[in-house]
């Protein structure tokens, strides 16, 4: 495929004053426009040392999810699929100065690491927003890639998550601060999740479906597991909890989506949660496919995010 993005950052940050009815990022903080400097420790990054609308101004598509590899993996697909493969554009880690996260950028495409669980993707989400804001980027869609354990559902769908619930199957994300618990919504924007559903459709053997997405703060017992190092509930009650979770829409667990979904909602952010499910929770709770099969679901919410990428910058060609 020709390259059919702008070979530097210029076309696409010089129209962003003209560009009408444009979303900028929102920061809520007071006290950021007094700091005469703004380090972002965890990436690597800051406002003296770099020239951030320069560095990210064209962004408009950032992609996350845990494993480094995995994002590195994004990138790569994505410079092939958006044509940049011939064009010299290089994949390099941009905060490779630190080991905490991964980034990359191929045109308008941020592909970033934010480890496993809600603190550590909570650090890298307020870095990565206030990057967005210092480098006065607008109209940015983020998405999350990850994986889930499903409920109900056969392993290797991709669920698109309308909402994110707590444990208690809640749209909230409560957030403790200083000694207060500040409660948030996890609405996620829902034309989002239906332009990739619709996206979906066009997949072939890609099983799609939008459902609740439930977070939680551990993998083992916070999921329901039988096979963590504790486990103080009966088999019973583990699979009465995931009925009971099933009943309330939700459809597969992971470990990030509520913080997300409420960090991007208040900073103006549209957001969208695709996680490819690794195995039916009714059924099992250890994952045990094999690495080739583990590879091919892992790529899944890859493909639906890269086709939608392409779709919205009017490269979908009808093959893929
Ligand atoms: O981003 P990924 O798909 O790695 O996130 C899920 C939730 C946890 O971080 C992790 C547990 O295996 O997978
Ligand atoms: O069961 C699973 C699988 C992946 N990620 C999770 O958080 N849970």
């Amino acid at each position: 495929m020709a390259s059919i993005l702008p070979a530097s950052n210029k076309s696409m940050t010089s129209d962003r004053n003209t560009y009408v009815g444009k979303r900028f990022v929102h920061v809520k903080n007071p006290y950021l426009d007094s700091m005469d400097e703004d380090i972002l420790y965890h990436l690597d990054l800051g406002t003296k040392t770099h020239n951030l609308p320069a560095m990210f101004g064209d962004v408009k598509f950032v992609c996350v999810g845990g494993s480094p590899n995995r994002m590195k993996a994004f990138a790569l697909f994505m410079r092939k699929e958006l044509g940049l493969e011939e064009s010299g554009e290089h994949i390099k880690d941009i905060c490779a100065g630190t080991d905490r996260y991964c980034m990359y950028k191929i045109g308008p495409v941020l592909s970033i690491s934010h480890g496993m669980g809600i603190p550590s993707i909570s650090i890298m989400l307020h870095e990565l927003i206030k990057l967005l804001h210092h480098a006065q980027c607008c109209d940015i869609t983020i998405i999350r890639i990850g994986t889930s354990g499903g409920i109900g559902i056969t392993p290797g769908s991709v669920v698109i998550t309308d909402t994110a619930v707590d444990s208690f199957f809640k749209p909230r994300f409560e957030q403790v601060i200083l000694d207060n618990i500040v409660t948030r919504s996890t609405e996620l924007d829902k034309e989002l999740a239906e332009e990739l559903f619709n996206c979906s459709k066009g997949i072939p053997n890609f099983p799609t479906l939008i459902g609740h997405t439930m977070c939680t703060y551990d993998f083992y017992e916070g999921q329901g597991r039988l096979d963590g190092a504790l486990c103080s509930f009966s088999r019973e009650k583990k699979v009465d909890y995931l009925k009971r979770a099933y009943k309330a829409g939700v459809r597969n667990i992971e470990m990030e989506s509520t913080v997300f979904a409420a960090m991007c909602r208040l900073c103006g952010l549209k957001a969208a949660v695709v996680c490819v499910t690794l195995l039916d929770r009714l059924e099992c709770d250890q994952i045990n496919l094999p690495h080739d099969v583990l590879v091919d679901y892992q790529q899944r919410p890859q493909l639906l995010i890269s086709n939608f990428i392409k779709r919205r910058l009017g490269l979908h060609d009808q093959t893929s």
